[in-house]
């Protein structure tokens, strides 16, 4: 038994590896033809389940409103968010202000990088997890148990503007362009749930959680065997908030309570979501929600562009934890401080399937 385990441990390893080096990432084999997915992509069976959500969880995930956020329905609003937030830990937002042809062209531009030739993307290919800019199949491919079925392109932005000249330039324009419209709408977002919480709106944005965002295009080319695989294991995002733009082909999913609800596309919506960093800010108010993305079954590409907002630190001197103005003898903390390059290590030490973040903070 040992010996077939090992065996196998380095069949799968050789296999991974060889598939790495050849840089043509899942949309390569699927164009290939291929009518089977590779044992390595092959997630374990108690993974494998919900992927067709009960009938009365279509359309739960609460959708809101930012009309009249500005003014006389703010109050609202702000009860709305908040009571997302603390339940779901995911929304969509609609009347959110940024144009329906930006979130168009943010996704054909992301989509026109996944489908250059390969030679192309090639010169983006890399596993370094700290590169500004990098485009792999599953950035812990040669960590996680098991491969997913999808491509990423990921481009972090800074305060730096000279990132930007490293952007591929197939996308380039596009992805400035929605990073700052994003940017805007997260503020927006962060003002609404410091008052859902009862802090000062400016808050997050004091404590510095809208100046490192990373915008990260994923590829879900149809799967030949939707059933075995993921498109995105099952994860909480580290960020403190994340934005979702996605095509209208359905494949998001959300943890909630003992069932996977299905988050579907609405044209001209984006789904938010509370990450780990909120919720511990937050104190446990808010929640990070545990979700993933089942393998593609439909022949058109799903396409999404998740935008993460991430605390940035200066000289990382500062400890980050619950926010005080939370915190009282009825209400003591729940995490303890820790500072972001503590955080961040957590984070690139793992696979991304349940690596929860806030577990390794909890008092
Ligand atoms: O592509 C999606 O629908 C979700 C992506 C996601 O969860 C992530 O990038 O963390
Ligand atoms: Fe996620």
């Amino acid at each position: 038994m040992a010996i077939n385990d090992a065996k196998m441990q380095y069949d799968r390893m050789k296999e991974v590896k060889e598939f790495d080096e050849s840089k043509i990432g899942v949309k390569g084999l699927a164009d290939s033809g291929v009518s089977y997915i590779p044992r390595f992509f092959v997630h374990p069976s108690e993974s494998l389940t919900g992927f067709i959500p009960s009938s009365a969880s279509i359309n739960a995930v609460p959708v809101v409103s930012l009309s009249g956020s500005h003014s006389d329905r703010r109050r609202e609003v702000v009860r709305e968010i908040r009571e997302a937030a603390r339940t779901w830990g995911f929304f969509q937002v609609i009347d959110h202000g940024i144009h329906e042809l930006i979130l168009n062209q943010t996704i054909a531009a992301i989509k026109s990088f996944h489908e250059q030739p390969v030679e192309i993307k090639k010169q983006f290919y890399r596993r370094d997890e700290r590169c500004n800019v990098l485009y792999a199949p599953n950035l812990d491919l040669t960590r996680s148990k098991a491969a997913s079925w999808g491509d990423t392109i990921y481009v972090r932005l800074g305060s730096n503007p000279s990132e930007l000249d490293r952007v591929p330039a197939v996308c380039r324009k596009e992805v400035v362009a929605w990073a700052e419209h994003v940017k805007e709408l997260a503020e927006t977002l962060m003002e609404l749930l410091c008052e859902g919480l009862g802090v000062r709106p400016g808050k997050l944005k004091e404590l510095r959680c809208l100046e490192r965002m990373a915008v990260v295009g994923h590829y879900y080319p149809h799967c030949p065997q939707p059933h075995l695989t993921m498109g995105i294991p099952s994860h909480t995002d580290p960020s403190v908030l994340s934005v979702l733009l996605q095509n209208q082909i359905e494949g998001l999913q959300v943890r909630h309570g003992e069932d996977w609800v299905g988050v579907k596309p609405l044209p001209g919506a984006l789904v938010i979501n509370i990450g780990d960093f909120l919720q511990i800010l937050s104190n446990d108010e808010y929640k990070s929600s545990v979700h993933r993305v089942i393998g593609n079954r439909f022949w058109e590409p799903r396409t999404t562009v998740a935008t993460f907002f991430n605390a940035s630190h200066r000289d990382d001197s500062e400890y980050y934890g619950p926010l005080e103005e939370l915190l009282s003898p009825e209400r003591p903390a729940v995490y303890r401080k820790f500072l972001i390059s503590e955080f961040k290590n957590k984070f690139f030490s793992k696979e991304l399937a349940d690596n929860h973040l806030v577990d390794h903070f909890k008092l």
